[in-house]
């Protein structure tokens, strides 16, 4: 019997890496390197104005450590419009001087584990469309990573009987719940999208919360016994004048 768990699914998300290439950064003319980030900058307005909208989000952080220089992440309704945007993004100068480090392609996911039996549509669901189509906050730190569930001899998540999922489950909502207001997670299905079958983005404005966090959920079973792990993005966020000040020489 088909036990796959239903999904609702959001906006579409692009978690797109860059590293610089600071050396060819450094030889261009300042004139030339002031208007290319006012390009950047006027292009990361327009994002904005769908954030503001509510057709879309995005955050640019900055990524700690030698695995990219910075982040963009983008929400979109359709996988065509990150497509665009990743386009119009290579198209602008300052994307001549990077290099590309990791793209991660996936979508909001929510799952019925823990859903209740209801015959309301839950499309319209207040509460599921703000995790579905969610706003951004402007948190100071960002935590990134892409994960599966394993299926391995007797730790196939995916053998498990329904019920005994949602139970499992249902222990990891708990540990999660008990990090409200300290961290707030976005988890986005990937599977037939990219590598790995979930991304992991977790905002906060306290950056050791994602170590408690995710310390944490090893212990719990879903993490201890299931989960496997891709690579691990840290970041602090570039708001306001550090969009353009993470770019001076
Ligand atoms: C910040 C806290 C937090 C909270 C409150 C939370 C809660 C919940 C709930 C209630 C549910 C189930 C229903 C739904 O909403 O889908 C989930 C679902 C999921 N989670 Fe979670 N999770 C958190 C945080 C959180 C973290 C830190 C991780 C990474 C695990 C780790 O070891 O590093 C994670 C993973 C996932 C995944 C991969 C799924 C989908 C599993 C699937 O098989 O479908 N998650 N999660």
């Amino acid at each position: 019997m088909n036990e796959a768990a239903i999904t609702l699914d959001g906006w579409y998300v692009l978690h797109d890496f860059r590293q610089m290439d600071w050396a060819s950064w450094k030889q261009v003319d300042p004139e030339l390197r002031k208007q290319a980030t006012e390009e950047f900058v006027a292009f990361l307005d327009e994002m904005q104005l769908a954030d503001d909208a509510k057709t879309g989000a995005h955050a640019f952080y900055t990524i700690v450590g030698q695995k990219a220089d910075f982040m963009l992440m983008t929400l979109r309704p359709t996988m065509d419009e990150l497509q665009e945007l990743e386009a119009r993004f290579n198209k602008l100068t300052i994307a001549d001087f990077t290099i590309p480090a990791y793209s991660y392609v996936s979508v909001v996911e929510l799952s019925n584990y823990l859903a209740g039996e209801s015959n309301e549509d839950p499309y319209q669901n207040p509460h599921v469309r703000a995790r579905l189509y969610p706003e951004l906050q402007r948190s100071q730190y960002i935590c990134f990573y892409p994960m599966d569930k394993r299926r391995d001899g007797d730790d196939n998540w995916y053998m498990l009987p329904m019920q005994e999922r949602k139970d499992l489950m249902r222990s990891h909502g708990l540990i999660g719940r008990s990090y409200a207001g300290k961290v707030k997670q976005i988890i986005s299905g990937s599977v037939g999208f990219d590598d790995f079958e979930w991304g992991v983005t977790l905002f906060s404005d306290d950056v050791l919360q994602f170590k408690k966090l995710i310390y944490e959920m090893r212990f719990d079973e879903v993490s201890a016994r299931y989960a496997e792990f891709g690579s691990f993005f840290t970041g602090t966020i570039l708001a306001g004048e550090k969009r353009s000040t993470f770019f001076n020489i």
